[in-house]
């Protein structure tokens, strides 16, 4: 094939999403090739990023390039056609993890430096910084965003319901969050008039000033100012604890400290001291000593104190239980293994974990593996909110019925690293009592400022108008092409939002909304109209900021569909180029914790089969090739009929898992190509396959079943062994020899 040969890129990623890649990848190259496409993947796993980083330190073989920063240039390229799985946005304890699995395996890295003193030190943790938490969906989405759920996919959750747990009106489960002191209070907000340099600001309190950051902003870019303060946070999670201890109601924390890199952490490690305060006051000074950092959660204490003599561990061991028994019950991540809400801050990640303990009847697991009520605490009030009213409508209307309800598609304000998502390098964890603030470079003038005291939170978000504009016009070529009402969630009382009100009634002019409903709505309002039209069976389009993007298209998806895996997810990008997300979730890695023990997997590559089918029907029109759409199509069909069927995996060892799934679509996917009259070279191909692979359905799928029930070894975690790992997911001899010798 020549350099110029139609291609899509597949992304390859961590955890269950790179496992399933290991079994489908072959199955979609025996396909793309009879178009002559090419797959070409492009490995942007955390242990390929840590890799990346230290080249000196590799040998020639051990070197890989830095595909991440390939991979962003290529979102500049027009004809750019990706398909990106999930990724684990990395935790500190996760790096660690990472980097010691590498280590055991040769790879000379340095370990991650704790407190980096040194120059050397410092410019080691600052290359570990740029993998840390959401490193790679931000450079890739130069875009905005388009989840929804197709058709197909409705009527297979209104055929196949989920279990979805009752909801009593007596729950006294519930959100709690800020009433003050949080960024939503003193959230600031103007648009520039033209372009102008900025710089962000610390005066302390004998007027010295610092310059924490330089920046350029553009004509029409929307700038905000707000931060957290650290003594409302801290005494707000004591009054949520001493009400959960008075009332009996369990406790639990809801960040993202993933994609909130900088703040969430913080946040985290304030709960956590919190929490544990009789621990930490006791032992303050020796775990400050021992470079504990509770950023990183309880699990920094357990890590820290094995160098302690075995008495003074027991002693620490002992005043951690004692803070279990003084403080309320706190939901359990695993509570065979004892893990807390409190022990690893990337453990609960709230887009997900929140619309898990909905859909669980607004209950989550405590101490004695029983689910019970829940506080579900979300510091920020400014999308907390939400919940709390999903909360109020399944208290008084009940559970939302999958059988029944109508669908809530997503257009997110994404591109260019809009909003708080693209805050990580313009938040500060304020050293002393003084002032932030944004001057203008120009002439020092101060555009907006904040009283801030030690430890307080402060950031600054960017937004762009060209994002702005083009979310617009996304929502109104949704609302249209599909003929569903759209609101655009924009909050009267956040001066962002403000700002943005203003741009969106200018920017609608712009298009033709004859006839389309499209309304502006602050966020209560806006998901009360949406859940009451909901359960009537009727769709409406949230058209959000970037954090209810994410937010949204996990709550709606799980309510719907069970998991958010199951959304149609394009990010049609400003360049002209497109990335097709494989749904709206993780990486799962409950999943992959099933296969190590009993060689089943449970993950659901649905989100991979509509990316692929929109990506192959996207190259077919971009680059003239009638055979990449017949695939595209025919591979929407056989989706179709995998749902049709019910050939979705299942969660149960034993039972069809995704490689069984794997091979339905491959199979439905020939038989359609078999079927169609488009391309009679297609037809005349992949004929002959289709006939194998149906003739051979039982070996295969005995084949496939026979290996469940044993551990698997992948040769390791992060970065598993190639070999390891594709013997564990292509277990069928028949079906190889298949598919290989149709290729
Ligand atoms: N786009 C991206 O790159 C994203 C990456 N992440 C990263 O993913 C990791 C895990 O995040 P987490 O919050 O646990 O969320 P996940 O979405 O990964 O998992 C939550 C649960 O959702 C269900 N689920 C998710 N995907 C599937 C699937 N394909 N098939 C079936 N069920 C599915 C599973 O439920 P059950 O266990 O009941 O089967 C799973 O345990 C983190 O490292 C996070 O940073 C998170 C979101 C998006
Ligand atoms: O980048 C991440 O960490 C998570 C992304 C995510 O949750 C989403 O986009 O829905
Ligand atoms: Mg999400």
């Amino acid at each position: 094939m020549t350099e110029k040969s139609p291609k899509i890129i597949y992304t390859l990623t961590d955890e269950a999403p790179a496992l399933a890649t290991c079994s489908l990848l072959p199955i979609i190259r025996t396909f793309t090739a009879a178009a002559e496409i090419s797959v070409e993947t492009s490995d942007i796993s955390v242990a390929a990023r840590v890799l990346a980083a230290f080249p000196e330190k590799l040998s020639e073989e051990q070197r890989v390039t830095d595909t991440l920063a390939e991979l962003g240039e290529l979102t500049k390229d027009p004809s750019a056609n990706i398909i990106k799985l999930p990724n684990i946005s990395a935790s500190i304890p996760q790096l660690k993890a990472c980097i010691t699995e590498l280590q055991s395996q040769g790879y000379d890295i340095p370990a991650f430096p704790d407190d980096p003193k040194t120059d050397e030190e410092k410019e080691i943790r600052e290359r570990y910084g740029k993998i840390l938490g959401s490193a790679v969906n931000p450079v890739l989405r130069q875009g905005n965003s388009d989840r929804r759920a197709p058709p197909a996919v409705k009527a297979f959750a209104r055929k196949f319901p989920h279990s979805m747990g009752p909801w009593s009106k007596a729950s006294r489960s519930h959100a709690d969050y800020m009433r003050g002191g949080d960024f939503y209070s003193s959230e600031q907000s103007t648009t520039m008039t033209e372009d102008t340099d900025v710089r962000i600001e610390f005066v302390d309190k004998s007027g010295q000033v610092k310059v924490k950051k330089e920046l350029h902003l553009e004509k029409g870019e929307v700038l905000d100012g707000m931060f957290m303060s650290a003594k409302a946070l801290r005494a707000f999670f004591e009054d949520t604890l001493n009400d959960c201890k008075e009332s009996g109601v369990m406790w639990s924390l809801h960040v993202k400290a993933t994609m909130m890199k900088v703040s969430h952490p913080i946040v985290f490690g304030h709960a956590v001291t919190v929490y544990y305060k009789d621990l930490f006051e006791k032992h303050g000074e020796l775990f400050k000593e021992l470079g504990v950092n509770p950023n990183n959660g309880l699990n920094s204490v357990y890590e820290k104190i094995k160098s302690l003599p075995h008495s003074k561990q027991e002693e620490i061991e002992e005043d951690i239980h004692a803070c279990y028994a003084n403080r309320p019950e706190m939901a359990m991540v695993d509570s065979v293994k004892g893990i807390t809400n409190l022990h690893i801050p990337s453990d609960v990640i709230v887009d997900a974990s929140m619309p898990a303990m909905i859909r669980n009847s607004g209950q989550m697991w405590g101490q004695d593996g029983k689910p019970k009520d829940t506080k579900a605490v979300m510091p920020e009030s400014t999308y907390a909110r939400i919940y709390q009213e999903m909360i109020n409508f399944c208290k008084t209307e009940g559970a939302f019925d999958p059988t029944t309800m109508g669908t809530v598609p997503n257009v997110g304000l994404m591109a260019m690293k809009a909003e708080e998502y693209g805050s990580h390098d313009k938040t500060f964890e304020v050293e002393t009592d003084g002032t932030m603030r944004i001057v203008n470079a120009a002439d020092g003038s101060v555009i907006m400022q904040h009283d801030v005291e030690k430890g307080d939170i402060w950031r600054a978000c960017q937004t762009k108008d060209a994002a702005i504009r083009d979310w617009v016009k996304l929502a109104v070529t949704r609302a249209r092409q599909s003929n569903t009402p759209a609101i655009f969630w924009l909050d009267k009382e956040r001066p962002h939002d403000a700002e943005l009100r203003k741009k969106v009634e200018l920017y609608l002019q712009d298009h033709d909304t004859e006839g389309l409903d499209i309304r502006v709505s602050s966020y209560i309002p806006a998901i009360r109209r949406t859940m009451e039209r909901l359960v009537r069976g009727k769709d409406t389009i949230s058209v959000t900021g970037n954090v209810l993007r994410d937010y949204l298209t996990d709550l709606f998806p799980i309510m719907e569909l069970g998991t958010s895996a199951k959304m149609l997810s394009i990010v049609p990008m400003l360049a002209g180029g497109g990335m097709y997300e494989t749904g709206a979730g993780g990486s799962a890695p409950k999943h992959v914790q099933q296969v190590l023990q009993e060689n089943h997997l449970r993950w659901d590559s649905l989100g991979e089969f509509l990316a692929i089918a929109v990506s192959l029907d996207e190259l077919g029109l971009k680059e003239n090739l009638p055979k990449a759409r017949v695939l595209g199509q025919a591979l929407d069909r056989a989706t179709e009929t995998l749902l049709e069927n019910n050939k979705s995996p299942s969660r149960r060892t034993g039972e069809l898992d995704n490689r069984g799934s794997h091979f339905f679509l491959a199979m439905y996917w020939a038989q359609e190509l078999a079927a169609q009259d488009e391309d009679a070279d297609l037809k005349a191909r992949f004929a002959p396959l289709a006939k194998a692979l149906s003739d051979n359905q039982d070996t295969i799928l005995a084949e496939l079943s026979e290996v469940q029930g044993k551990p698997a070894d992948i040769g390791g975690y992060y970065h598993p062994d190639p070999a390891k790992a594709s013997a564990v997911m292509c277990p069928s001899k028949t079906l190889n020899t298949i598919l290989a010798d149709f290729r």
